[in-house]
């Protein structure tokens, strides 16, 4: 096989974590060369949705793949869709980064000593109800942009916190500006938070071989958990939904333990619901404990008036 090429779109958190990867797979005796794409959303100052909504970003690196211009792709697994795309696979989930949502506040300050009134920046649903459901008075202000440009509305002083993925702080090196770590009782991260999916043509099967060792079983256990609950979820209710799955040491070996959110944008209904099942059938729990929450009223949640036309829920959480 001649090098390996990666394709990878332009942002810092993209470059990044393309980089990881293809260090990873130089490691495994691999050539790799990368290929910047470009794409709709990076070149876009519009709201998500309005030029496409979910997987804006994922689509033209698919694109690339199928067409054969690039051999590998490296996504955040919270910004691929649900559905599979024809043709392609994904090969490998490497070990995931700690999942949970951070604060990055003025001040120093934690989520408890923000003031009632105080403005936090988030341009995603599922941050928002969580956010609004702690009756803690914030009042939140959508915003969009790259990591940077989120944690700058802080630096500048014209948002008293914003809420970013502790991962993509990690993977930039920016953790010293995180002020707390959410504690995920309080606000679950997306399904699929903190994990990567490398993907490449079903087809090639020297390429698929290659990626598969950086595959990590528990991380793969528990996306696949999250993303069968959102995949459920997303045939019966539009609500903003969190989720996360844990490996757990359960009497006979090991189990998985999911928990999960659904609520209202503002905040004035939410569902917490968790459920332990065997380690080998994440699907079936993430499909179970969804069956649960629609059951138990998230089927009639519907996006709450003020902000359906801006954005449907289940988008990805903001470009980056
Ligand atoms: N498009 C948003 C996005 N996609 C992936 C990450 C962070 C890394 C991850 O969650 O894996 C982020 C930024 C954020 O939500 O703060």
């Amino acid at each position: 096989m001649t090098a390996l090429r990666l394709g990878t779109r332009r942002s810092a958190l993209a470059t990044t974590q393309s980089g990881w990867v293809a260090d990873r797979l130089r490691a495994a005796g691999h050539e790799v060369e990368l290929v910047e794409i470009t794409t709709e959303g990076d070149v876009s100052g519009e709201l998500l949705t309005a030029i496409g909504g979910t997987g804006v970003f994922a689509a033209a690196i698919r694109r690339a793949l199928l067409d054969g211009r690039i051999d590998v792709a490296v996504h955040s697994l919270k910004d691929l869709p649900t559905a599979p795309e024809p043709g392609l696979t994904v090969a490998a989930v490497p070990v995931r980064e700690d999942s949970r949502d951070v604060l990055v506040a003025r001040d120093g300050l934690t989520l408890g000593e923000l003031p009632a009134g105080a403005v936090v920046g988030t341009g995603s649903p599922r941050r928002t109800a969580q956010l609004a459901a702690l009756g803690l008075g914030l009042e939140i202000r959508p915003i969009r942009g790259n990591v940077d440009t989120r944690i700058g509305f802080v630096t500048s002083g014209a948002l008293d916190a914003v809420v970013l993925a502790r991962a993509g702080l990690a993977r930039l090196g920016r953790l010293d500006q995180a002020t707390e770590v959410l504690d995920p009782i309080q606000v679950l991260p997306a399904p699929g938070q903190g994990a990567l999916a490398v993907e490449c043509r079903s087809d090639r099967s020297d390429v698929v071989a290659a990626v598969t060792v950086l595959d990590d079983a528990d991380t793969r256990t528990c996306v696949t958990a999250e993303r069968s609950l959102l995949a459920t979820l997303e045939a019966g209710c539009t609500a903003p939904v969190g989720a996360l799955a844990e490996v757990v040491e359960g009497d006979d070996g090991l189990e998985l333990s999911l928990r999960a959110f659904a609520g209202s944008e503002d905040g004035t209904f939410e569902l917490r619901r968790s459920l332990v099942g065997p380690y080998d059938r994440p699907e079936a729990l993430g499909a179970d404990l969804a069956r649960i929450l629609l059951e138990d009223g998230a089927a009639d949640l519907t996006p709450s008036s003020s902000t359906a036309s801006d954005h449907a829920t289940h988008e990805p959480e903001q470009a980056s």
